[in-house]
């Protein structure tokens, strides 16, 4: 049984731009699954298509045996699923905690133990409580950006390639956080750039190119995969 399960999606923006020609992808609970693919593949699209931000054009996508297709953002984070976008992903001008609140807004009360679990997982974030956010790291800003979605305890994270502008020595701490979150039993659906890195780490990988499905298996065999290598990864 998938958690997520996309289904011949296409999707585009606008009225008639179709991006997406018949994407199937599955998450299934507590899987890391990354999609890796050229620029313009079509990757984000992916993303934003689960969480309503693109225009639904055919197929479908079902969460937690719940029909989500083309339900908008403001509905689907009461579903279980979180969005790290890759830009305009924190609010720059309100203090690390306040940005942590905002991510449980639709929540009566900002629950205590969702943020002590944030704290205790990015003490940077603890210890910076009512520095203003956009004076941050990028590095910390990209911490910050994932516990806001952490807030609401979700089953499957999506992260829009997370190690994107961090200096390269923060890119395999950015990992490593990323399969404590997934150990801890929350599903990844991550969209990278470092597509080595990324199908290492991974348990299953999808190549997508063009708006479609190219390959899909677990990260090692697409890495060791002479075809996948030469086309998508630069040999
Ligand atoms: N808001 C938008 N309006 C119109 N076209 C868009 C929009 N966002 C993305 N696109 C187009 O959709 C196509 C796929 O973009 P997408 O960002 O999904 O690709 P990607 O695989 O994530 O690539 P990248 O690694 O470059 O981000 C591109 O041609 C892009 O120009």
């Amino acid at each position: 049984m998938s958690l997520l399960a996309v289904r011949d999606l296409d999707a585009g923006y606008g009225e008639d731009l179709q991006i997406l020609h018949g994407v199937d992808i599955d998450v299934a609970d507590g899987e890391y699954v990354t999609i890796v693919g050229p620029n313009g593949a079509g990757k984000s699209t992916v993303m934003k298509s689960v969480f309503g931000l693109t225009t639904h054009m055919g197929g479908s996508v079902t969460f937690d045996d719940t029909d989500i297709t083309g339900m908008p953002p403001e509905e689907v984070i009461y579903e279980g699923l979180g969005y790290v976008p890759q830009n305009d992903n924190i609010f720059p001008t309100l203090s690390v905690r306040e940005n942590l609140e905002m991510g449980a807004y639709i929540l009566d009360d900002v629950p205590q133990d969702a943020l002590d679990a944030v704290f205790e997982r990015f003490p940077i974030l603890d210890e910076r409580q009512s520095q203003k956010a956009g004076t941050m790291s990028g590095g910390q800003q990209q911490m910050l950006a994932m516990g806001r979605a952490l807030m609401l305890d979700p089953d499957l994270l999506m992260l829009d390639e997370p190690s994107a502008g961090l200096a390269p020595d923060l890119v395999d701490d950015m990992f490593d956080r990323i399969d404590e979150i997934n150990d801890d039993g929350t599903a990844i659906l991550m969209v990278e750039q470092n597509a080595k890195e990324a199908l290492q780490r991974c348990d299953r990988g999808y190549v997508l190119a063009q708006g479609q499905n190219r390959y899909m298996d677990e990260g090692d065999v697409l890495l060791a995969d002479e075809e996948v290598r030469q086309q998508f990864l630069g040999g």
